[in-house]
C-alpha cells in the first residue's frame, strides 16, 4: 500500500532538541562501574564515594526487591547532594519502577489530610504490571499528514504512514490521535505503537537506522530498531500502572477526570480496599504484579509525630514501597512535641532506617561538579573563570551560588560579542548577585535602615 503524499500538508516535527536544564539534570546514574564501585566522575556525579557505594547497594536490594517496608535516611550538610543521590538512585533502577519525589512541607500545604496526602505518595509509589492481549499498529513512522476542514474550522484530522522492514501501510487518523501525536511531538524516524482498541499513542524510542548522526547532538535518544513483519499485530503488552491511579479511576465521587487533572481529593478507605482485593485477585491469577517503587520525602524533618508514625506503619502494610527520606537538619524537636532527636526524626523510624551519610565537597570535587554544570547547561566559561568561580564557592561555601552564577555569568555574555564566559562577566554577576554570607553581613550593617518586628 502506498500513498502520494502532498509535500504542504505534511508535519513532520523537528525532533525536539531543547531539553529544560533542571538542577540535577547532569545527572545520568550513580555513576558505578559492574561491581558496584562508584567511578571518580562518571554519569554526572563526582566525589561522594562511600555515599554512592552504598546507594549502589541499596539500587541491588531494590531490583532483588529485597527492601521492601524499609526505609533509608540520607544525611549530610545543605548542598552535599543528598538530591543527586536520590536522582541517580532513581535513574539507576530500571524505568518500570516507580519513582516519586516530594517535599515534606507538601503534607501541609494541601486542603486533604496529611495522612490521606502520604496515602497517595506511597501508593503512586507502587506499580501493578498488568499483561494484556492488544490489536496494536506498531512501526516506523515515514510521515503524519493532517489537515483542518476546508472550513477551517473544527478539528484535524490525517493520515500517518508507517514501516516495518517488510512493509509499509498509510492509516487514517482522528482528531484526538492527531493531538496526541503532536502533543508527544512524534517525528519521521520515531518507532510508535498504537493501540487500536484506545487509540493511545505511544512513542517506543528513535529508530537505529534513522539516528545516525543525531545521537551526538542529543546524546538522549532512545533507540530502537526498526520493527519487522506485519504492522497490526496481537501482540501481549505490559503495562505498569501505579495503584494510586487504579485507585483514582475507581473512586466514583471524582471518577475518570480526577487522573487527569491530578486534583483528586480524598480517596475513600472502602475504595482502596476494594482495589486491593481486585489486585489481589489478579496476582492469584498471575495477571498481576506488584512493583514496590521509591518514595523520596526530602526535608523530612519537617513532618511531625502523626507523620512520621502513620510511615512507619505504612512500612508494615501489605503494598509498601521503599522510602528515601533526606534531611540536612542537625538536632531538632520533633514538629509538634517537645522531644529533642537526630534530625528531629522519632528513634524508632530512626532505627529501622538504613543511613548514608554525604559529606562537604573537596575543592576538586567541586571544580568538577561547576564544569559539569557548565557543559550540563552549553556554558562556555574559560578555565581561568571556572577557577574563580571555585574561588567564589570556597569563600560562600555554597555550591548552589556558585552554580547560579554560571547562568547569570552566561546571560551577561550573551549581551557581549564574547563566546566564552570571562571573569569579567562572572565578577558582573557576583557583584549584582549576592550570596547568603554577604546578605546577612550587610543585614547586620544595615539593621537599623530594616523595619524590625520584635
Ligand atoms: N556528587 C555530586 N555530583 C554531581 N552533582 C552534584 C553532586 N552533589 C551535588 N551536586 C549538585 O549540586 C547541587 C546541590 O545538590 P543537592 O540539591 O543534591 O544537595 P542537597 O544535599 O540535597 O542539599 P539540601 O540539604 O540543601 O537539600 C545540585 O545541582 C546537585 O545536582
Amino acid at each position: 500500500m502506498s500513498f502520494v503524499v502532498d509535500p504542504s500538508k505534511i508535519i513532520v516535527n523537528e525532533v525536539p532538541k531543547i531539553e529544560r536544564i533542571g538542577v540535577h539534570s547532569h545527572i545520568s546514574g550513580l555513576g558505578l562501574d559492574e561491581k558496584l564501585n562508584p567511578m571518580k566522575d562518571n554519569q554526572g556525579m563526582v566525589g561522594q564515594m562511600k555515599a554512592r557505594k552504598a546507594a549502589g547497594l541499596i539500587v541491588k536490594m531494590i531490583k532483588e526487591g529485597k527492601i521492601a517496608g524499609r526505609a533509608i535516611l540520607i544525611t549530610g550538610p545543605p548542598g552535599t547532594g543528598k538530591t543527586a543521590l536520590a536522582m541517580g538512585i532513581s535513574k539507576a533502577i530500571s524505568s518500570a519502577t516507580p519513582f516519586v519525589s516530594m517535599t515534606a512541607s507538601e503534607v501541609f500545604s494541601t486542603e486533604i489530610s496529611k495522612t490521606e496526602v502520604l496515602t497517595q505518595a506511597i501508593r503512586k509509589a507502587i506499580g501493578i504490571t498488568i499483561a494484556e492481549k492488544k490489536n496494536v499498529i506498531m512501526g516506523e513512522v515515514v510521515s503524519i499528514e493532517s489537515e483542518r476542514p476546508s472550513s477551517g474550522l473544527g478539528r484535524r484530522t490525517g493520515k500517518v504512514t508507517l514501516k516495518t522492514t517488510d512493509m509499509e501501510a498509510v492509516f487514517d487518523i482522528g482528531s484526538k490521535m492527531v493531538e496526541s501525536i503532536i502533543k508527544e511531538r512524534i517525528a519521521a524516524g520515531d518507532i510508535i505503537r498504537i493501540d487500536k482498541s484506545t487509540g493511545t499513542v505511544e512513542r517506543l524510542g528513535r529508530s537505529s537506522m534513522r539516528n545516525r548522526g543525531y545521537d551526538a547532538v542529543s546524546g538522549s535518544t532512545n533507540e530502537v530498531p526498526c520493527p519487522s513483519g506485519e504492522i497490526e499485530q496481537h501482540i501481549e503488552i505490559v503495562d505498569t500502572v501505579a495503584l494510586h491511579e487504579i485507585d483514582a479511576i475507581n473512586s466514583r465521587a471524582q471518577g475518570y477526570l480526577t487522573v487527569f487533572s491530578g486534583d483528586t481529593g480524598e480517596i475513600k478507605s472502602e475504595v482502596r480496599e476494594a482495589v486491593d482485593k481486585k489486585i489481589n485477585e489478579w496476582r492469584e491469577q498471575e495477571r498481576a504484579r506488584i512493583v514496590p517503587g521509591v518514595l523520596f520525602i526530602d526535608e523530612v524533618h519537617v513532618l511531625d509525630l502523626e507523620c512520621f508514625a502513620f510511615l512507619n506503619r505504612a512500612m508494615e502494610g501489605e503494598f509498601a514501597p521503599i522510602i528515601v527520606m533526606a534531611t540536612n537538619k542537625d538536632f531538632a524537636n520533633i514538629r509538634g512535641t517537645s522531644f529533642r532527636s537526630a534530625h528531629g526524626i522519632p528513634v524508632d523510624l530512626l532505627d529501622r532506617a538504613l543511613i548514608v551519610r554525604t559529606n562537604s565537597y573537596g575543592s576538586e570535587e567541586v571544580y568538577q561538579i561547576l564544569s559539569i554544570r557548565a557543559r550540563a547547561e552549553g556554558v562556555q566559561i574559560e578555565e581561568e573563570t571556572l577557577q574563580g568561580l571555585c574561588k567564589i564557592q570556597g569563600t560562600t561555601g555554597s555550591l548552589r551560588y556558585a552554580m547560579q552564577l554560571i547562568t547569570v555569568s552566561d546571560v551577561i555574555r550573551s549581551r557581549t560579542s564574547a563566546t566564552t564566559v570571562n571573569k569579567e562577566h562572572l565578577q558582573k554577576a557576583y557583584g549584582l548577585f549576592m550570596d547568603v554570607d554577604r546578605m546577612r553581613k550587610s543585614l547586620v550593617a544595615d539593621a537599623s535602615k530594616f523595619i524590625s518586628y520584635v
